[in-house]
């Protein structure tokens, strides 16, 4: 048993939430180098809550040079117990429009240019992401969005891509027809990955903005097109956030998928042979295993 703390990265479009008791932007140090900006944090209905801008306020961040690392260890050292990642992406399915939210429960990981792990050479460890996002709070997203009347879908699959370009109709197709994914966006790997070494429990609401380019009937991607729906979709993103703290309470018990407990075997690396400056780094993210 310990206290809830809600963590919200916000994607493109989402730059702040309203309605924090004692709201204030802090900043946050990490060994791990700068967040993507300072953090924003207060109380919802009693719940502690951090907010982080994915991008920074402003849009500063593309998808391939945020600080991923660094977001995810400055959450774990503010005290957050579950993450919600709010996403923009494009869908492969008719069925999955433009306006309609996907809670997101597999990806595959297409990025090849970004820092993919907090372990290395000195601490290595090993952590499953068979199941990258925690059911318990993938169900509280999807709970809070239905009640906002938004259109949800329970799972999908995410297809990570490098970006920032869109994808070609070719890679689209493929991904839609071969791979059997739903939805694709640029940032949400590494971040489940880093989450769930970190001990986070990690759920991801990707927003649908657009069909990507394999639609007959759609076109190209468009990012005006893509902006106008934005907009929207970031105000049902913050109604579902509002609801979250009521739905997951102020008290919280250990996960009963094991999220919190990601590291329990997954360190290799010889307590003497470890390197002391790793492990320093590690503090927040491992602390509790190492
Ligand atoms: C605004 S279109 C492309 C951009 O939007 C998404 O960002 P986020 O996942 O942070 O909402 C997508 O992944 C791209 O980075
Ligand atoms: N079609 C798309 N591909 C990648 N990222 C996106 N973000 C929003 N729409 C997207």
């Amino acid at each position: 048993m310990g206290d809830t703390m809600i963590g919200v990265i916000g994607g493109s479009g989402v730059y702040d939430i309203d309605g924090l008791e004692g709201a204030e932007w802090r900043g946050v140090e990490s060994p791990w180098g700068a967040p993507s900006d300072q953090v924003l944090t207060g109380r919802l209905d009693g719940v502690p809550m951090a907010f982080l801008p994915r991008h920074g306020r402003g849009h500063v961040h593309s998808p391939s040079t945020v600080p991923y690392r660094a977001n995810i260890d400055a959450l774990k050292r503010l005290g957050v117990t579950d993450v919600v990642s709010v996403s923009a992406c494009g869908s492969f399915r008719e069925e999955m429009a433009p306006g309609d939210f996907v809670v997101v429960d597999q990806f595959i990981d297409r990025t090849i240019a970004r820092e993919k792990t907090f372990f290395g050479t000195g601490c290595v460890a090993h952590v499953s992401v068979a199941h990258p996002t925690c059911p318990r709070l993938s169900a509280a997203c999807i709970e809070a969005g239905k009640a906002e009347g938004i259109t949800v879908h329970d799972g999908g699959t995410y297809l990570a891509m490098e970006g920032p370009q869109f994808s070609s109709m070719a890679e689209s197709k493929l991904y839609r027809e071969v791979w059997g994914c739903d939805v694709i966006g640029m940032t949400n790997m590494p971040e489940a990955k880093l989450a769930r070494e970190a001990e986070l429990c990690y759920a991801s609401v990707a927003m649908i903005t657009d069909y990507d380019s394999w639609h007959p009937h759609h076109g190209a991607v468009d990012i005006s097109d893509i902006i106008a729906t934005l907009t929207g979709n970031a105000d049902k993103a913050r109604g579902l956030v509002k609801r979250l703290p009521a739905l997951l309470g102020a008290v919280r018990e250990s996960c009963e998928y094991g999220c919190d407990r990601a590291l329990d075997h997954a360190l290799l690396t010889a307590p003497e042979k470890r390197d002391a400056g790793l492990v320093a780094k590690l503090d927040a993210v491992a602390g509790r295993v190492l």
